[in-house]
C-alpha cells in the first residue's frame, strides 16, 4: 500500500524525507503497548476517558479542537506534546508558528494532566493524554473508535520552524498536501480518510474568504465553489479588507495567490465545518464526501481532493460507503498516533504538559 505514497513523493529526496518502509513507521508502532499505563497507573485511560465526556457535555467545541491538535502534534516531530509547551528560554512555541495560531485545547489537556498527577505523579506522558483524548473525541462526535497503543514520551523542545513549514495551509493546492502527507508515510488513500476529520468542529472565515471574493487574484470566486454555499458562506463571512491584509512590516499588500498563511490576527468569524455533519453522528464522514461531490468543500485544499482522479475515487467510496471510510479512518488515525515516537529512554514525561521538567 506503499506504492502511491513512492510515486507522490516524486522529486523529494526519499532517503531524506520520507520514511521508509518498514522503518520509522512500523517501528514505532512496535515500540507502544496496548494500555502500557496497566500497572503503573490503570485509571489513566479510565480518567481521561471520563473527563473528556464531561467537558464535552459541557461545551462540545473541546472535541474537534483536540483531533486537530492532536495532528498539528503528530505531523510535527511525531506524537511527542511537542506542540503543547509554551515559549521557554531554549526555544519558541509552536503555537506561535502561523498555521497553530487557532489552536485550541490547551487547557483541556492541563486540567487532565492534573488530575493524572494526583493519581500517579509522573507517569502519563502527554503525548499520551493527547492521543488518547483525540481518540474519545473522534468516538464522541460520531466517528469511529480507533486503536491508540500508548507509552510516548513527551519531547523536551518545540519545533516551531518546522511546524511553519511542514503543516500544509487550508490554500495548498492538491500536489502540495499529497506531497506533505507523503513525506509522512501516507498514501493518498489516507490522506482522503485523515481529511474526512473536517466533518466536524469550526474554520475562521480567513481560511476561505479569497475563494468568495477573489480567488488567486481573479477578482471573482472559486469556480469549484459551489453557487449556492457560495451566497451562504458571503452572508456569513462579509468581505472585508482583511482577505489582502498590509503587511506588518512594509506596509505592502502581499499577493492572494501566495499559498502561505498571513500572521495576522484571527477574524472573529467562524463558520460551523459540522454543518456538513447536521445529519446527526452517523454521518460523521459521509457528508463531508458528499459536500466534495457537490463543490461544497470549505477550504480549498479540502475541495482539492475531487481535482486528481487519484483522491476523487476514494471521496466517491467514501461518500458511498461509510463502513469503508470508517475502517480506512480508524486505520489511519492510529497511523497518525504512532508517527515517530519517543519511547524511553528518550524525551521524559512532563508535569504539566506547558512546561519541560527543568527549565533553568
Ligand atoms: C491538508 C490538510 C489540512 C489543512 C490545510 C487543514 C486546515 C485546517 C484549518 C485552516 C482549520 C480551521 C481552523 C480554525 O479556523 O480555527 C481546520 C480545522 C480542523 N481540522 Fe484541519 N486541516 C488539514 C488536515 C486535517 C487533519 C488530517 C485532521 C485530523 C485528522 C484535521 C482536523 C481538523 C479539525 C477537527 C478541525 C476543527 C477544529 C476546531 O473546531 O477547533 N485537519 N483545519
Ligand atoms: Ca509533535
Amino acid at each position: 500500500t506503499f506504492e502511491p505514497a513512492i510515486e507522490l513523493a516524486g522529486n523529494l529526496s526519499l532517503s531524506e524525507k520520507r520514511p521508509m518502509k518498514n522503518e520509522s513507521v512500523k517501528q514505532d508502532s512496535e515500540l507502544l503497548t496496548e494500555n502500557f499505563y496497566r500497572e503503573s497507573c490503570p485509571s489513566a485511560e479510565r480518567i481521561i476517558r471520563s473527563s473528556i465526556r464531561v467537558m464535552y457535555d459541557a461545551k462540545p467545541g473541546i472535541a474537534p479542537s483536540l483531533v486537530r491538535l492532536l495532528f498539528h502534534d503528530c505531523f510535527i516531530g511525531g506524537c511527542d506534546a511537542s506542540v503543547l509547551l509554551d515559549t521557554d528560554k531554549a526555544f519558541a512555541s509552536e503555537k506561535e508558528a502561523p498555521p497553530n495560531l487557532s489552536l485550541k485545547g490547551f487547557d483541556v489537556l492541563e486540567t487532565i494532566k492534573s488530575k493524572l498527577e494526583n493519581v500517579c505523579p509522573g507517569v502519563v506522558s502527554c503525548a499520551d493524554i493527547l492521543a488518547l483524548a483525540a481518540r474519545e473525541s473522534v468516538q464522541l462526535t460520531g466517528g469511529p473508535r480507533f486503536l491508540v497503543k500508548t507509552g510516548r514520551r513527551d519531547r523536551t523542545t518545540a519545533l516551531k520552524d518546522a511546524a511553519g513549514r511542514e503543516l500544509p495551509a487550508p490554500q495548498a493546492n492538491l500536489s502540495v498536501v499529497l506531497r506533505s502527507f507523503a513525506s509522512k508515510g501516507f498514501t493518498a488513500r489516507e490522506t482522503v480518510a485523515l481529511l474526512g476529520a473536517h466533518s466536524i468542529g469550526i474554520t475562521h472565515c480567513e481560511f476561505f474568504e479569497d475563494r468568495l471574493y477573489n480567488f488567486s487574484g481573479t477578482g471573482k470566486p472559486d469556480p469549484e465553489l459551489n453557487p449556492v454555499l457560495l451566497q451562504e458562506l458571503k452572508t456569513k463571512c462579509p468581505f472585508s479588507a482583511s482577505i489582502s491584509p498590509p503587511s506588518a512590516t512594509t506596509g505592502s499588500t502581499p499577493s492572494l495567490d501566495d499559498k502561505t498563511y498571513t500572521a495576522v490576527p484571527l477574524k472573529s468569524m467562524v463558520i460551523d465545518l459540522s454543518f456538513n455533519n447536521e445529519g446527526g453522528q452517523a454521518d460523521f464522514g459521509i457528508r463531508y464526501y458528499r459536500g466534495l461531490m457537490q463543490k461544497k468543500g470549505v477550504m480549498f485544499a479540502d475541495q482539492q481532493l475531487m481535482a486528481k482522479d487519484e483522491t476523487a475515487r476514494w471521496v466517491r467510496a467514501y461518500a458511498h460507503d461509510s463502513q469503508r471510510f470508517r475502517k480506512d479512518f480508524a486505520k489511519a488515525m492510529t497511523k497518525l498516533t504512532n508517527l515517530q515516537i519517543l519511547t524511553a529512554p528518550l524525551g521524559e514525561v512532563r508535569k504539566q504538559c506547558s512546561k519541560v521538567l527543568n527549565t533553568f
